[in-house]
């Protein structure tokens, strides 16, 4: 007999409300992290001159309620057109937030689709991974979908043929689950305590991996390779296990800096693998690593039961993901 969540009907506002959280949360860990290549975090600006950290919490304030909406609609199985409107409105709230700087946008998407299929989730009662129930019920949708003619990923799939974000999201994120989400907990075994490291492991683990349109975009095929070439080195040198691995991956991240590379589709990556982390159930051997299997209510109320997003009062580390 297949196991059963708590919940088997229509989940609850509440549900979507710790959702939305979870997804700030994340998005707030993911710029707190340094040294991260090339990316914006609350030390500096890595190779942006145009973002700074308080666009980016700004901006993950602003899509909060975003994440519960989509959670819902995909509770009732919205087609994917339905999940684009909210998708889109969330756009134009980051974009109101931020001064029209795009800082979230990959996130909005991979975050975005990761919560309706939490919601899916929740209505069928089912254990499966988040990952999986996106493949399943909108992954063909997503796959069919056009590319963007304006975008940067869209020049890069017409260029390149590079898949970018909307064939990751399709096919059930395939590279966050296995390389990222796997990263961040061998980080955590590598570190014990230091979630920061635990999340710059991940980061490495991802621009090694990815065909991250963003580099592709900034430094060509020379970019990107010169990118994973450097994260490689510094996981097969061991990574954050190493003494000195804050000095190391600083080094790192000049040298994306003096190229100007930013590798976004990483940066999205880590915040997408904070949040599967926590909604999808571990692999067995990797059990001991785990917290939390899911959404932990206690820790996620954490004193914070409004549902109001935008209280100021707020931390926006509802879920304790800054400590993990
Ligand atoms: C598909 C999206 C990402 C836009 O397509 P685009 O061609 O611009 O994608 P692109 O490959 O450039 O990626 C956009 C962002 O994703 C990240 N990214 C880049 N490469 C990758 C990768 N290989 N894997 C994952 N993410 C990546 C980067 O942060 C990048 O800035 C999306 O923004 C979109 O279609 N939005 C419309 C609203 C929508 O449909 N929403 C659905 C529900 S949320
Ligand atoms: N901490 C971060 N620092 C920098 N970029 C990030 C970070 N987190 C996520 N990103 C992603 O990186 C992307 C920004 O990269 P980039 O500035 O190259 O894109 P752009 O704004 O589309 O292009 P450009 O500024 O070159 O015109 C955003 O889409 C965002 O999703």
């Amino acid at each position: 007999m297949t196991k059963r969540f708590a919940f088997q009907t229509a989940p609850s506002p509440e549900s979507a409300r710790r959702i939305a959280w979870l997804a700030r949360a994340c998005l707030l860990a993911e710029v707190q992290t340094w040294p991260k290549p090339g990316l914006v975090s609350h030390i500096d600006q890595g190779s942006h001159t145009d973002m700074t950290i308080a666009q980016f919490v700004s901006s993950a304030h602003a899509i909060t309620p975003f994440f519960a909406q989509l959670y819902e609609a995909g509770s009732i199985s919205a087609p994917l057109s339905r999940l684009r409107e909210i998708g889109l409105a969330a756009e134009r709230a980051m974009m109101d937030a931020t001064g029209g700087i795009n800082t979230h946008r990959g996130a909005i998407w991979a975050l975005g689709l990761a919560s309706a299929a939490a919601g899916r989730r929740a209505t069928l009662g089912v254990p499966s991974a988040c990952s999986d129930i996106l493949r399943q019920h909108w992954g063909t949708e997503i796959l069919a979908t056009p590319p963007e003619e304006a975008t940067h990923g869209g020049r890069m799939r017409r260029l390149h043929g590079a898949g970018g974000a909307r064939i990751e999201a399709g096919w059930g994120f395939p590279t966050i689950r296995t390389v990222g989400v796997s990263a961040l907990r061998q980080g955590r075994a590598l570190r014990p305590g230091d979630p920061e490291a635990a999340r710059v492991q991940c980061c490495m683990a991802l621009i090694a991996t990815l065909i991250d349109t963003n580099l592709l975009y900034r430094g060509g095929w020379k970019g990107l390779r010169f990118a994973q070439r450097h994260a490689r080195h510094f996981l097969e040198n061991g990574g954050v296990g190493q003494e000195a691995w804050r000095q190391e991956a600083a080094v790192i991240h000049s040298d994306f800096v003096k190229h100007r590379l930013s590798p976004g589709g990483a940066a999205d990556g880590l915040a997408l693998s904070l949040f599967l982390d926590r909604l999808d159930p571990a692999p067995p051997q990797q059990e001991a690593h785990r917290i939390a299997d899911r959404i932990n209510i206690q820790e996620l109320d954490n004193g914070a039961n409004s549902s109001d997003f935008s209280r100021p009062d707020l931390c926006g580390d509802d879920c304790g993901i800054l400590r993990r």
